[in-house]
């Protein structure tokens, strides 16, 4: 396990062009090393700022689009054109942008791809487990006002999913409800785990996840890279620390 690292930025948007900054840094150095990167993107607020910025900053980077993997830690069990999508988000802010190719990019099931939520959680295991273990190089991960991660929500069975790299959530208590998500035994395979933060709503689940809360209170608090673990917060999710 690795100690945590925090980087306070002065608002959202200098958090989304330092992270932006750093994960394209990092690719780009993973592909010069001869390593294909397998990089874990999250949904939300922040996380949507910082793929528009990486795909403001793609040209300079030197990054090869055609030789990074993108994986998910959730998705919303909904419609494939659905706005709810986390991978729909992705794809029009970064991903279709870049041009990376639809191979590599490894969605979860839409409806239109799984008759049951069970089902798209059970062909995301299989998915992962024909690519290896699992383990990330970079997993993103937004927290959320509950300190909730992924779809890992306070207080839900999942939290104690054994045995299982996803598993099927109903009855979120952030809308849409079907979600399928990644467990804390996958989670805590990557390399470099990076918490995306920002605003004065998610200060006191912030402050619970560093201040060694209780996974099942705060989920945020049960995840760390093998090698690194940062937290990129701004002023206003830094305010309780
Ligand atoms: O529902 C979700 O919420 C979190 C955080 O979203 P935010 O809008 O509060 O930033 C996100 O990380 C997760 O992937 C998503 O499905």
């Amino acid at each position: 396990m690795s100690d945590a690292r925090i980087e306070v930025h002065e608002d959202a948007a200098d958090l989304a062009t330092a992270v932006a900054g750093e994960l394209l840094n990092r690719i780009a150095d993973a592909q010069a090393a001869g390593h294909v990167p397998h990089i874990g993107l999250t949904g939300g607020t922040i996380a949507d700022a910082i793929h528009r910025e990486v795909a403001r900053l793609a040209p300079e980077s030197g990054v090869d689009w055609g030789a990074v993997d993108f994986w998910f830690g959730d998705e919303r069990f909904v419609a494939p054109d659905s706005p709810d999508r986390n991978a729909g988000q992705a794809k029009a802010a970064f991903l279709d942008v870049v041009g990376v190719p639809d191979h590599r990019v490894h969605q979860m099931a839409s409806t239109a791809d799984a008759a049951s939520v069970d089902e798209g959680a059970a062909a995301y295991e299989a998915e992962v487990k024909a690519h290896g273990s699992g383990q990330f190089d970079i997993l993103m991960l937004g927290v959320g006002p509950d300190g909730h991660i992924a779809s890992l929500f306070p207080g839900f069975p999942q939290l104690d999913a054994q045995d299982r790299i996803a598993v099927a959530v109903t009855g979120s208590p952030k809308p849409p409800p079907e979600r399928i998500s990644l467990t804390f035994e996958a989670l805590r395979r990557s390399t470099s785990v990076w918490f995306l933060v920002s605003g004065d709503g998610k200060a006191e689940a912030v402050a619970k996840a560093l201040g060694g809360a209780d996974l099942h209170d705060t989920p945020a608090a049960g995840v760390e890279g093998t090698d690194e673990t940062v937290w990129f917060l701004d002023r206003g999710s830094a305010s309780q620390l």
